[in-house]
């Protein structure tokens, strides 16, 4: 039935996501398929372009638009920036994400600063201090949906909705008793490890590494980010993870403005 079924929507994917339904005549169940996936991913990206962007604080291309072509084929237009491996900037890097991480927690500064003052709040602000973590639209870790909802504390987010879907997929692919054994345990130490932290709600480049930072001329650049709003050194991590700077392919003579997929 799911090979009649594939062939039918045209999808290489054809994944079951655990959603059933049924009525008295027919059965329901719900897939993953890989029908629009290249847009919901430009459209992440995009939105997280934009919101980079508003925080005036890292070099990152400006979005232009998502084009549907035919042939099932999607692009994301954006500014072309003239892309060397990072090398002389790399300290400037380290200062603007500091200064991307850093300005949500001033906008709050500013929000409380400005409510002290009669007659001034946070409608007068351009861009919002964010109180969650989270984002306003599905990113992609690659092809990978990851699912933004908001929540309220970092733990919940981090643990239901960044580590869960991986370990999850493992399950799902590989059937991994062994992780499965160990996230169980993991998962409940992960609170202690955050006591008596405050953390505020940052927005982070979401997938910071080597592969997705460069330079040109005036200074660093980051780009194809899954923004969303969480812990600073989620951004840190992933950089140590892949904890060396790739070298930059931006001079190839592919034109580098635009991006297909499908
Ligand atoms: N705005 C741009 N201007 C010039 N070059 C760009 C631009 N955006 C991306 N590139 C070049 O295209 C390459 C691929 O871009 P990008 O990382 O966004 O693609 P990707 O398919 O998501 O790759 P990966 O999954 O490996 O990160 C980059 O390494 C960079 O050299």
């Amino acid at each position: 039935m799911e090979d009649a079924l594939r062939r039918a929507l045209g999808t290489a994917v054809l994944r079951p996501t655990g959603h059933t339904g049924g009525g008295c005549i027919s059965q329901g169940q719900s897939y993953d398929t890989d029908r629009g996936r290249a847009r919901r991913m430009f459209l992440g990206e995009v939105a997280s372009l934009e919101a980079i962007l508003k925080t005036q604080t890292v070099r990152v291309p400006k979005p232009i638009k998502v084009v549907e072509l035919p042939g099932d084929n999607t692009v994301l237009v954006m500014e072309h920036l003239e892309m060397k491996s990072l090398n002389r900037h790399s300290a400037l890097l380290g200062t603007q994400l500091a200064d991307l991480h850093l300005h949500n927690q001033q906008l709050r500064e500013k929000m409380k600063r400005e409510e002290s003052t009669v007659g001034k709040g946070q409608g007068q602000m351009e861009v919002q201090f964010v109180d969650q973590f989270g984002f306003h639209t599905v990113t992609c870790c690659g092809y990978l949906p990851q699912v933004n909802n908001w929540q309220s504390d970092w733990v919940s987010f981090f643990a239901r909705q960044r580590i869960q879907p991986q370990m999850d997929l493992i399950e799902r692919n590989s059937g991994d008793g062994e992780a499965r054994e160990l996230w169980a345990q993991l998962q409940l130490k992960i609170p202690s490890l955050f006591c008596g932290v405050e953390i505020v709600p940052s927005l982070l480049h979401g997938d910071l590494w080597g592969g997705n930072v460069a330079e040109d001329d005036s200074g660093p650049i980051i780009f194809d980010p899954a923004s969303f709003y969480g812990h600073s050194e989620y951004d840190l991590a992933i950089a140590g993870m892949f904890a060396y700077v790739q070298p930059n392919p931006g001079s190839s003579s592919v034109p580098a403005t635009t991006r297909v997929a499908n």
